[in-house]
């Protein structure tokens, strides 16, 4: 893991990579979700510096083309599922990862893994992934009928907060006709059974 002065250093890099590789309304999302991040992390007694890190480098690759996303992934040796192949722009975390490894130097694997897995989530996430995953869903510009609760619960359970707002996804995808990815449903179905067990 980068000592201190490192994670400066990475800090502004990331901030520069994510500035040039991103329209305006983006970067600003980009810097609202890296603040939103380094707030929850700072409640729950998560690294700040590593929650703001994923957040400003979460959509360095969520402007190139899914052509594109998928071409970067198979250069590079990434797992692409089917799912991703019929979706490739689900690969704009993994990508964004491997692009941080590349060039930044990243080698924080947890900061690598929040960043991979923060627009499907998947099941056994840590609490930095799970910081980030909210942040996504709740940086203040975001406005949807649910989001005031969902900030609510963001102050109180991380963990509860990240699968209000995955059900919350998984419902927005059926309403529009859209499939889900496996592992998100995999994941709620998980964070279910958890809860049920706790109930009985
Ligand atoms: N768990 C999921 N399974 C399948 N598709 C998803 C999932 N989460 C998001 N998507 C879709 O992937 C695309 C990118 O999602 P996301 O990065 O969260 O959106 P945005 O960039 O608008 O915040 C959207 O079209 C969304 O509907």
């Amino acid at each position: 893991m980068a000592g201190r002065r490192d994670l400066d250093g990475l800090l502004e890099r990331a901030e520069n990579l994510a500035r040039a590789r991103l329209s305006a309304k983006r970067y600003g999302h980009t810097l609202r979700v890296a603040q939103t991040a380094e707030r929850l992390a700072r409640r729950h007694g998560i690294d700040p510096q590593r929650a703001r890190l994923a957040g400003l480098l979460h959509d360095a690759a969520r402007e190139l083309p899914p052509e594109r996303l998928l071409k970067l992934a198979e250069e590079w040796d990434l797992p692409v599922d089917p799912f991703e192949r019929e979706n490739p722009k689900l690969l704009h975390g993994p990508v964004a990862a491997e692009l941080a490894r590349r060039e930044l130097g990243l080698d924080d694997e947890e900061v690598l893994r929040a960043i991979r897995e923060h627009t499907t989530g998947s099941p056994g996430m840590g609490p930095l992934s799970l910081a980030l995953y909210v942040a996504d869903k709740i940086e203040p510009a975001r406005d949807y009928p649910s989001v005031q609760r969902l900030r609510e619960l963001a102050r109180a359970d991380l963990r509860e907060a990240a699968v209000e707002a995955l059900r919350r996804s998984v419902e927005h995808n059926e309403r529009r006709g859209k499939r889900t990815h496996p592992a998100s449903l995999q994941w709620l179905r998980e964070a279910e059974s958890a809860a049920q067990r706790r109930v009985e």
